[in-house]
């Protein structure tokens, strides 16, 4: 896929996530099958939703330390911690099977960075990070406010939108952000100041 390729090499990431890469998207669709992971489950399918997770490292600052809110199957923190296993990266997601398959994933990669959360984010207590993700869980004012418990001080957020944003920027009284558009996606980048 030559938009794959091309963003990796944008990106410097190098042959290790594409093996990376490689072996998520076999246990994707081993376990996909079985476990109702995930809708999508086609390779192509699965490098779109890839591209889709890592695509902001091109607009956003470097971080530290990263949660995930709502992981599912992976997309974006399982995925943007395969892309920088030197951040710590946790993945909090509630459903069992789902847990149990990023642990697989994290396993079978030797991710470390990683620690996976079975827990809703607002019962996470005792850590604190500097990005918060998520992708389809929910609106921007409720991740705001459900947050609030592992937000660093200068937290910055990056929530992966459909067309339907202004109302919820206007609900969540946001005044410094930015928006990133991609075909049908908007990201929504809070950055932490
Ligand atoms: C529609 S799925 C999206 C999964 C993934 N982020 C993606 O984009 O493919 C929503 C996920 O959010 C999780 N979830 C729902 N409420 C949550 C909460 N309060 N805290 C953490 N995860 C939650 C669900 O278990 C589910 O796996």
């Amino acid at each position: 896929m030559i938009e794959f390729d091309k963003l990796l090499e944008e990106l410097n990431l190098d042959k290790e996530f594409n093996f990376r890469c490689e072996t998520f998207i076999t246990l994707l669709q081993q376990w996909g099958k079985v476990h109702n992971l995930s809708g999508r489950l086609s390779k192509e399918d699965i490098i779109e939703n890839i591209i889709d997770s890592i695509y902001p490292l091109k607009f956003i600052n470097s971080y530290e330390s990263l949660a995930d809110i709502g992981t599912g199957a992976g997309y974006p923190g399982l995925i943007l911690a395969m892309a920088n296993s030197k951040v710590k990266t946790y993945l909090i997601e509630p459903r069992l099977k789902r847990v149990s398959f990023l642990n697989f994933v994290k396993n079978s990669l030797g991710l470390y960075n990683i620690e996976v959360l079975a827990k809703r984010v607002e019962d996470v207590e005792n850590i604190k990070v500097d990005l918060i993700t998520s992708r389809a869980v929910t609106n921007t004012k409720l991740l705001l406010d459900l947050t609030q418990n592992i937000k660093k001080d200068q937290c910055s957020y990056l929530f992966y939108k459909g067309s339907l944003l202004n109302d919820e920027i206007e609900e969540a009284k946001l005044n410094n952000y930015k928006v990133v558009n991609k075909e049908d996606r908007n990201y929504l980048y809070i950055e932490g100041k």
